[in-house]
């Protein structure tokens, strides 16, 4: 398999990539034609914030499995495009988060201080120290829009500097933000009352332009701001009309909307201190990032499960060892509904009783969706498109839970409904393996096997018999049989394992039984 490395990655997780025995290709630098022909082929691409993966680039991909990340923000990767095809795009939220704390602190002390123009102006045989008159971040407001990671370790170490900290994020309770001696508060508060500004959120629909005009017309002829995070979170002209106006002191910026900013009005004013997107550029950020999204490529690769996908919800190790069985017996249950039933179901509804319902079942309903989907879409069907396909076909899922169970301790139904039909599977999990205990009302005991014979027919003597000889005389080898328990007369069902795939014709024959209602396969 091949993976294509196309922004700078330290040779740490170069050389854990190379050691893998997958075929790696370094080529940094491509424009969006290049990437185009030379994503062709490719199994893995490894980016950083240099390689913009657009929805041209997906749609030339034959082979892409993963799209991986060194680094956390995936606003230059098409994540919705990626998503469609089933590719998993995945970051590293971890490595780099305190060098661009670190570096959006320095930001903060050279702006306070004037660091880089007085070192320019040093360095131009000036001796200008009236010039560079300064503030000291003690007892200074500190708004920190943006309170995960980095926003979180940016505001420990401004409380060590004697900083009082307004933050806001929508998606922090006031709880959290007090155990972190953060006061929550809106935005616009922040831009009023603030000496110093940092945001440090992703950039997105809801976060782009986030700080603009109105917001800069708030704030205080002293406030100074800092953009460590992406280029559009806070409008570039508003910023510079800002500083330039003398609307707000200063600014510190380390990101910009386009990378170069070659001409940008942001390089031209004194007042506002740049670096090129040097947040994570330190060797311990890189370091990390390269080992960490290496192993994610490899275990992707391998067929193991995605640790830090954006586009999947990730599971702990220790939960998916717990969960993992319950994976193989949704999918099992999606793939025998789905078969049973053909077409025409527009509703999936999944229940979880017992044990298993009270775990993160998130994934396990992404297995169960695959499952089913598989044996209407094919194999292109994975947990990264499973429910946009769904949406797609205007199926809707929904979800049961129940913490009990009366006769095992977990059991997972799958049901599909069509406008006046439907079909549902029972399993659940003994040990390791996985047991199919019911379909529709037919109460079976089956171990599922890698091919499976489900034929509904009726419970009356001389049906058994005929169905084994049909497979038999295809040289067709039986290894279990299972049938519903009803009275005599009545419809059941016939689970028939057998070790090789069963031709179409033979179907037919198994149907031409007197008796047989039915007969389909079901691979696992
Ligand atoms: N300059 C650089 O080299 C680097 C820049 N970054 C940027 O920093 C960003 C943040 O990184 P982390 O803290 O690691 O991510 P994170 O995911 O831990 O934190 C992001 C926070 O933003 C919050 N958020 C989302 N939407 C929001 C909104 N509308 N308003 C306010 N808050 C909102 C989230 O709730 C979350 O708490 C990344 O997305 C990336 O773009 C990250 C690393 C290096
Ligand atoms: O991790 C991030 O989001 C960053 O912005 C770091 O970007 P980089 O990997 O240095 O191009």
């Amino acid at each position: 398999m091949k993976i294509l490395v196309s922004d700078s990655l330290s040779e740490e997780g170069l050389s854990i990539l190379k050691e893998s025995g997958f075929d790696v290709v370094v080529k940094t630098g491509l424009s969006e034609d290049e990437l185009v022909k030379e994503i062709k082929g490719v199994d893995a691409l490894v980016i950083r914030s240099g390689t913009q993966v657009t929805a041209r680039v997906i749609e030339a991909a034959d082979k892409l499995k993963i799209i991986g990340r060194a680094g956390v923000g995936v606003d230059n990767v098409d994540v919705e495009a990626a998503t469609k095809k089933g590719i998993i795009v995945s970051n590293t939220p971890d490595g780099n988060t305190l060098s661009a704390a670190e570096h959006t602190f320095a930001m903060l002390m050279s702006m306070a201080r004037n660091i880089p123009q007085a070192c320019a102006s040093l360095r131009a045989d000036k001796w200008e120290r009236n010039k560079f008159m300064g503030v000291e971040l003690n007892k200074k407001v500190f708004g920190v829009v943006g309170l995960g990671r980095i926003g979180a370790e940016v505001a420990k170490r401004a409380q060590a500097f004697g900083m009082t900290i307004l933050g806001y994020d929508p998606f922090v309770s006031e709880e959290r933000a007090k155990s972190m001696g953060i006061q929550l508060t809106t935005v616009e508060d922040i831009c009023r009352r603030a000496d110093f500004i940092t945001v440090h959120t992703p950039l997105t629909k809801e976060t782009t332009n986030l700080i603009n005009k109105n917001m800069f017309d708030v704030m205080k002829k002293n406030a100074r701001i800092i953009n460590c995070a992406r280029g559009g979170i806070i409008n570039e002209e508003d910023l510079a009309d800002a500083v330039e106006s003398g609307k707000i002191a200063g600014a510190a910026i380390d990101v910009f909307i386009k990378e170069p900013p070659t001409g940008s009005r942001l390089l031209k004013s004194d007042k506002i201190i740049v670096t090129p997107h040097l947040g994570a550029s330190t060797v311990e950020a890189q370091i990390n990032v390269a080992i960490d999204i290496a192993h994610e490529i490899i275990n992707v690769l391998n067929g193991e499960g995605a640790k830090s996908a954006v586009n999947i919800p990730s599971v702990r190790p220790e939960v998916m060892a717990v969960i993992s069985p319950y994976l193989k017996l949704a999918e099992t249950t999606g793939k025998i509904a789905g078969t049973l039933i053909g077409t025409g179901y527009n509703k999936i509804e999944l229940s979880y009783q017992g044990e298993i319902a009270g775990k993160d079942t998130r994934t396990i309903t992404l297995a169960a969706l695959k499952g089913v989907l598989q044996t209407a879409v094919g194999a292109g069907v994975n947990y990264v498109n499973a429910p946009g396909l769904a949406k797609s076909r205007g199926i809707d899922v929904s979800e049961k839970k129940s913490e009990s169970s009366d006769e095992y301790s977990s059991v997972f139904t799958l049901t599909l409904f069509g406008s006046n039909k439907s079909t549902s599977v029972s399993g659940t999990v003994v040990g390791n393996d996985i047991k199919i205990i019911q379909i529709d009302k037919n109460r079976i005991d089956v171990f599922p096997s890698a091919y499976m014979i489900f034929a509904d027919h009726i419970n009356k003597p001389n049906v058994i018999g005929p169905c084994c000889q049909v497979l038999g005389q295809n040289n067709i080898n039986i290894s279990g049989m299972q049938v519903g328990h009803v009275k005599i007369g009545e419809p059941t069902i016939m689970v028939i394992s057998v070790d090789s795939s069963v031709p179409e014709d033979v179907l037919k024959k198994l149907t031409a039984i007197d008796g047989v209602l039915s007969a389909k396969i079901v691979g696992i």
